[in-house]
């Protein structure tokens, strides 16, 4: 096998949900500092539920997220940085923002069959010159047709590479190369296509494997898998696979090993791990920033977080409904009195 992947690292973006968004700045200083040297291309830097996400509903950040861009784009000599926005959460005043801090990949997330919410962000994005990434989530939900006619609304919208997005670690092998080929196959040389994986069902390497085989160019990472539910696909894993597979990633294998096992592993307190609930997350194909919600409605009524996952699943919550966490949990403690 031959060819050439770009690999973004989110370790300070989706890894902010495993932190309970409590990334300091020296950590985000070294983190970047440490990937920039590998020769890493995008590094994404924000809050984990995007720009505006620091919240009641789904945590307050310990540090300004504008304030850990701007650290970030302070250590970068090579690498770009990226930020999220999901629309209705983060604004277009936020990636204005955003990018004056120094931002120049403008990553937007909509709900996989919501495409039509980004259209103004990508217009924004584009016409602040940033590079533009739109990200399908809970891409389980629809069919390979169904979400490759999402990914060409992206595309027409100024959308560069459209993302699979397996926010609930759900997608099993064939279910993600059927997505990526679909996908390519909409978007012909319009955008590229790319995939970020999670670890739920222990398939995010795998998965990685068969979307580049499928025809994505961009894949996600984080180190030490860093990321919501039982973390994304290893970058050093991810990094090592593809060296492997004599496909070039531009990146220092061990530059990146060294990343993970030296600077991010000794900040993490709570390495993500396929432990019951992220598993049951993976099955019943629940969003997996949902994790530590529910975890914490657990130990405040009573009940096992796997349970109230399985209902969450069977709900078939989205992002953004991280309060109704709470009514499932009050319901199962009632249902057990
Ligand atoms: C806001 C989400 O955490 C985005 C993401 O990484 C996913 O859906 O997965
Ligand atoms: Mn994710």
């Amino acid at each position: 096998m031959t060819g050439s992947v770009h690999i973004t690292d989110t370790t300070l973006r989706d890894g902010s949900h495993a932190m309970a968004h409590q990334f300091t700045e020296q950590q985000v200083r070294d983190t970047v500092q440490a990937l920039d040297a590998t020769g890493i291309e995008v590094i994404e830097v924000t809050h984990g539920d995007g720009l505006g996400g620091s919240s009641f509903n789904y945590g307050f950040s310990a540090v300004a997220e504008l304030q850990l861009v701007a650290a970030a784009v302070e250590e970068t000599r090579r690498a770009r940085i990226a930020v999220l926005l999901l629309p209705g959460l983060g604004t277009v005043d936020d990636l204005r923002a955003a990018h004056d801090h120094g931002a120049t990949v403008a990553r937007i997330a909509t709900h996989c069959t919501e495409a039509d919410v980004s259209l103004q962000h990508f217009e924004a994005a584009r016409s602040l010159g940033m590079s533009t990434v739109g990200f399908l989530m809970l891409s389980h939900r629809l069919d390979a047709k169904g979400l490759a006619a999402q990914a060409r609304i992206m595309a027409d919208a100024g959308c560069q590479c459209v993302y699979v997005v397996d926010s609930a670690g759900a997608l099993v092998l064939d279910d993600v190369s059927e997505r990526v080929a679909a996908l390519v196959d909409e978007l012909g040389g319009d955008a590229e296509v790319g995939f970020h994986g999670h670890q739920n069902l222990g398939l995010g390497v795998a998965n990685s494997v068969l979307a580049w085989r499928a025809g994505a160019t961009w894949i996600d990472g984080s180190l030490c898998g860093l990321g919501a539910g039982a973390g994304n696909a290893p970058t050093e894993l991810l990094t090592t696979v593809f060296d492997r597979l004599a496909v070039t990633t531009g990146l220092d294998v061990d530059g990146i090993l060294d990343a993970a096992e030296n600077v991010t592993r000794p900040y993490i307190h709570r390495l993500p791990w396929p432990d019951r609930s992220s598993i049951v997350q993976g099955h019943a194909g629940v969003y997996s920033s949902f994790l530590l919600h529910a975890e914490r409605a657990a130990q405040r009524y009573g009940v096992p977080a796997h349970q109230i996952l399985r209902e969450v699943g069977a709900a078939g919550y989205v992002g953004g409904q991280e309060d109704m966490i709470i009514d499932i949990a009050l319901r199962l403690k009632e249902k057990a009195a």
